[in-house]
């Protein structure tokens, strides 16, 4: 069997960054090398400061300290990297198609098919070519095809082996990961490529965590998973929405029913809703393929997982409106958070945003505190959706570095992130500077309400 000495990673985003740092951190006789065209994000992961690398995750800059410019390299070349490479992963974006057919729902396959024909134009010798993207089922069969279409005598190995690492979390992920996922063909070539890639993981990963299927079962694994994963978070914020009609407590249930081994604990907090980069994006996918394949009843029951997502955003929103004597009109209402989740800088669909967007239909205006989001971000994520000018937003809108700050002269505080942070903050003083009566509005359900109510706040939370 060849051996891998040389790994090239197209893509340096939240995936390819961290993924490609561990497995260079755990194979040090290989090199690896990731590749991207955005110059400002290489730059960033170039920067000798640590502390300004383009991605904020715990433990990162620790493992990219250890690797950087010794067997882990960060450049714009992206034909060297390839013409180099004995394997290539391919992590670059996926993300929901914005226009023509599938609009809104269909994977946008464009980044993943610029790859595929850079690799058929630059590579002279074979390689094995690996999908780390999140991608439709059967997309290896597209790739296949440009890929053997260069006539050039190369032969490609295609493999599948889905990311499945939580932002916030990445390094513990992928440094422990509850297994690590490898389809490909069961040719000879196929098989080895296989067993080429498992032997990297396997690196620091047991042997039996490391688990091989065909192609299509690894794409579809990881939709299934996502979908899993986000159905859980909407059947308990669909239950949260019953709580708060019958003074049962969803934490409570979410307890109760989690002590089940069949059901388990985990992933059942209810919230404001689900962000982030993936859950809306896969699932809407997986509505998409489902439906092209003529299975509607299939498509309707996953969708109904992102549209009670957005009845809980919609809903937290017209929560602080309702308990505002019905109007948010020229109101400060306070954001302590922005990030779709503790312990990261991203912002991507994050229901800070809705929320967001909701009220300043209603003409509010909001101060926004995130210790990881900058200004620039949260504008940008506002001006993105279209609804509101630039002007305006601008107008309304307000972000500030200190928590003190934005609560100061506050009709209301809305939690949308669960920052710890936010547990410990002197309440006291904060009720001192808000006005009154003096609301808040708990999206995560984190804050003490007990101790807050005793200073005299009056707390709504999710589900109870
Ligand atoms: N973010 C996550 O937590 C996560 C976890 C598991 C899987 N995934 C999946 O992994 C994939 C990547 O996600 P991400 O969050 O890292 O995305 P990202 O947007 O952070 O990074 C993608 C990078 O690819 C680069 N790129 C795009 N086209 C390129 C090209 N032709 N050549 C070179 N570089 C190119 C972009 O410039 C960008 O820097 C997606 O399919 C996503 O669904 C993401
Ligand atoms: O009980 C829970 C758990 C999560 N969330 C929210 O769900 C979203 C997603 O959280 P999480 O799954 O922890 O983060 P992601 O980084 O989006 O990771 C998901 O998406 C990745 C990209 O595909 C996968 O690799 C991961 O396995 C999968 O967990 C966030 O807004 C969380 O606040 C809840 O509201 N309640």
């Amino acid at each position: 069997m060849k051996e891998i000495k040389n790994i090239c990673c197209i893509g340096a985003g939240y995936v390819g960054g961290p993924t490609m740092a561990v497995i260079a951190l755990k194979n040090p006789h290989i090199k690896v090398n990731i590749v991207d065209i955005n110059k400002e994000r290489i730059d960033d992961w170039n920067d000798e400061d640590l502390d300004l690398l383009p991605i904020y995750e715990p433990g990162l800059a620790e493992v990219v300290a250890q690797t950087r410019n010794k067997n882990l390299f960060f450049s714009t070349d992206v034909k060297k990297g390839i013409q180099e490479a004995d394997m290539i992963f391919i992590s670059v974006n996926t993300p929901t198609k914005t226009y023509g057919k599938g609009k809104g729902q269909a994977a946008d396959l464009k980044y993943i098919e610029l790859c595929a024909r850079q690799i058929a134009e630059v590579a002279t010798d074979d390689k094995i070519v690996v999908e780390k993207s999140t991608l439709p089922v059967r997309t290896a069969e597209a790739l296949k095809s440009i890929l053997s279409s260069t006539g050039n005598g190369v032969n490609f190995e295609i493999l599948s082996n889905p990311e499945f690492l939580a932002e916030g979390t990445a390094i513990d992920d992928l440094m422990n990961p509850d297994r690590v996922l490898i389809g490909g063909d069961d040719t000879p070539t196929g098989q080895e490529a296989k067993d080429l890639l498992s032997g990297i993981y396997e690196a620091w990963v047991p042997k039996k965590q490391v688990l091989q299927t065909n192609v299509w079962s690894s794409e579809l694994s990881k939709l299934t998973a996502n979908a899993f994963l986000a159905q859980r978070i909407s059947s308990i914020n669909a239950m949260s929405a019953l709580c708060e009609k019958t003074e049962a407590d969803v934490d409570e249930i979410a307890r109760a029913i989690g002590m089940d081994s069949r059901i388990g604990a985990k992933f059942l907090k209810s919230s404001v809703g689900f962000g982030g980069s993936c859950f809306q994006k896969d699932v809407l996918n997986l509505v998409y393929i489902a439906k092209s394949y003529g299975l509607d009843e299939v498509a309707e029951y996953w969708d109904q997982v992102i549209k009670l997502n957005d009845y809980q955003k919609r809903r937290f929103a017209d929560n602080i409106i309702k308990n505002s004597y019905n109007t948010v009109s020229g109101k400060n209402i306070a954001f302590y958070g922005w990030a779709f989740k503790k312990e990261t800088n991203d912002t991507r669909e994050s229901a800070a945003i809705y929320v967001a967007d909701h009220l300043l239909d209603e003409q509010a205006n909001i101060v926004v505190y995130d210790p990881k989001v900058t200004a620039e971000r949260i504008y940008a994520d506002l001006e993105y959706l279209n609804t509101h000018s630039p002007e305006e937003i601008r107008e309304r809108v307000k972000v500030v570095n200190d928590p003190y700050e934005a609560i100061t002269g506050a009709h209301a505080i809305a939690v949308l992130t669960e920052w710890d942070e936010f547990i410990n903050y002197d309440w006291e003083h904060i009720y001192k500077l808000v006005l009154k009566p003096a609301s808040i509005f708990d999206g995560r359900n984190i804050l003490e309400v007990g101790h807050l109510k005793k200073i005299g706040f009056s707390i709504k939370n999710i589900g109870k």
